[in-house]
């Protein structure tokens, strides 16, 4: 990716976003979530922005036990924060399907969701998004999900939403992570730095559709960089 990323979150100051981390986030997150962002630190420097912040972490934690979810999707993993956070709520015989083009960045994780014993609960598959989703929709017996979380390439969030309403059960939740995008969704293109355009029309243009989607009831949740719940009614 060209371009730094811009610290994530959209909340009014940079001391509110550290006083949240600090008084309630931190001390609730895993250990081996603690780990694991460092790591991703330390590999991948500015990059590891594109984690989910920890604040919103313990909120698809707390979602995911609220709705008993047991069978769940994740679309684009990087070093697998929200993977862990998933596997670390989902029950001992829950699942996850996980989907990356880059194995790499997975594998500096896995040691961490060892560490953690949740590894048993993850099935890898390393693709492309789109074609994962057309593979799984082939299938004589199409999975079910109770959950998505998709925080893969942003271009393509509208088509995995059509594709997403297949493979998710009536009433399941599909999640879309990003939906503010650093809050340049409601500035200027011209203020917005370049390498951030094109995901910034892509999910400009996302949360229309979603807002005038009659299949799903909608939450625009103001956490992280914005995320984005649908819940499947029909
Ligand atoms: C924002 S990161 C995911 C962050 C992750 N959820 C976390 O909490 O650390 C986006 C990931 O999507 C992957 N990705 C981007 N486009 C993809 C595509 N078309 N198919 C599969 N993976 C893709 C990238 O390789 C990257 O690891």
């Amino acid at each position: 990716m060209e371009g730094l990323l811009p610290s994530k979150g959209i909340l009014k100051s940079e001391a509110l976003k550290k006083y949240i981390f600090e008084t309630t986030a931190y001390p609730r997150e895993h250990e081996q979530l603690k780990k694991l962002r460092e790591a991703t630190v330390l590999k991948y420097g500015n990059l590891s922005e594109m984690e989910v912040p920890v604040d919103e972490g313990l909120f698809l934690s707390m979602l995911i036990k609220m709705t008993n979810a047991k069978n769940t999707l994740e679309l684009g993993v990087f070093t697998g924060y929200s993977l862990l956070t998933t596997a670390l709520a989902l029950p001992e015989d829950g699942r996850i399907t996980a989907i990356d083009i880059d194995k790499e960045a997975y594998e500096v994780g896995l040691e961490f969701i060892k560490n953690a014993g949740v590894d048993h609960k993850i099935n890898f598959i390393q693709s492309d998004v789109l074609q994962a989703l057309d593979k799984m929709l082939s299938e004589e017996q199409k999975p079910e999900f109770d959950f998505a979380f998709v925080d893969a390439d942003k271009p393509n969030y509208a088509n995995v939403h059509e594709k997403l309403m297949k493979l998710v059960k009536v009433g399941g939740i599909i999640a879309f992570d990003n939906t503010l995008w650093f809050g340049f969704v409601a500035e200027e293109e011209e203020s917005v730095p370049e390498h951030m355009r094109r995901n910034r029309k892509a999910l400009m243009d996302l949360n229309k559709k979603l807002a005038s989607d009659p299949r799903v009831e909608l939450s625009q949740v103001s956490i992280g960089d914005g995320v984005t719940l649908c819940r499947r009614l029909v």
